[in-house]
């Protein structure tokens, strides 16, 4: 069995005086540590379904099992990433990272001394007394990441974690999420707009079609990039023939909207 599942995952909203089909029968499946990438025109619900994979949102039809069960976000299994990067001010980097833990109780001196290493595996060293206003922001990232690994999850929910990053800070911390969630061999689906990140991180590419969500096609990355690192992906033959022909279907959903 999959390590996640969605089967005919349908979500609407409903407001006085209308009803948007966010998701019409989305399915598919993925396998323990795999990256997937969520892509396609603004409003074809990628945050939707991404709401839905973390438990905050029951979807209004269908079903998600990960790792055998429905999704929850209070269960450890389910790490989120946002776009901001959500540390509260009044606390410390160390206090910020810590705080799962503590949440869940199950901050001790083993959980804590390795949530301290990860920090400095991540180039976060000598800042664990510093308060996020210190920080730079591919630097709050960094914490960002180190508070979400804390707990261990298994599958990590990436929603735009770099868009709001200057280029180059962009690039390096897409290589450091890339290689720590290799290394630690996690789950992954991260939302983006961006679809350079998207192929060059990606095992997988879900790309879907608005008006209404649905699954629209899927794309595979070829294995001789899947053996390297985002920013040298980048620069492979193999990189733009699937940028362009994704480009094309992109270019084509936009139009049909
Ligand atoms: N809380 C809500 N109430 C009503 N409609 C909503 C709500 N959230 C999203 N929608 C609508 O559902 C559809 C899907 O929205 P969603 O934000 O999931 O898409 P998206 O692909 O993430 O968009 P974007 O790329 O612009 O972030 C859109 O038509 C949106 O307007």
């Amino acid at each position: 069995m999959s390590f996640l599942t969605a089967e005919n995952i349908g979500h609407h909203y409903f407001s006085l005086s209308s009803v948007t089909t966010a998701l019409k029968d989305v399915s598919f499946s993925i396998e323990e540590g795999e990256f997937i990438s969520l892509i396609g025109p603004s409003g074809c619900g990628k945050t939707t379904l991404l709401s839905i994979l973390s438990g905050l949102l029951a979807p209004s039809d269908g079903t998600v099992k990960i790792d055998g069960q429905p999704p929850d976000l209070q269960n450890n299994v389910i790490g989120y990433m946002l776009q901001q990067d959500y540390l509260f001010p009044w606390k410390t980097i160390e206090e910020n990272v810590l705080i799962g833990l503590k949440l869940n109780r199950q901050l001790n001196d083993d959980t804590k001394e390795s949530a301290l290493q990860f920090l400095q595996k991540i180039g976060l060293k000598g800042v664990e007394k510093q308060f996020p206003r210190q920080l730079s922001g591919g630097m709050r990232q960094r914490a960002a990441l180190a508070r979400t690994m804390a707990v261990n999850p298994k599958l990590l929910l990436l929603d735009e974690p770099f868009s709001a990053l200057d280029y180059q800070t962009k690039l390096n911390l897409e290589d450091l999420v890339f290689e720590i969630l290799k290394a630690y061999k996690k789950t992954a689906v991260l939302v983006t707009h961006d679809l350079g990140e998207a192929i060059s991180m990606s095992d997988r590419i879900l790309l879907f079609a608005a008006n209404p969500g649905r699954l629209h096609k899927v794309f595979t990355v070829p294995d001789e990039l899947r053996r390297q690192t985002p920013f040298e992906v980048r620069s492979k033959d193999a990189y733009s023939e699937l940028f362009s022909i994704i480009w094309r279907e992109l270019e084509t959903l936009e139009e049909s909207k």
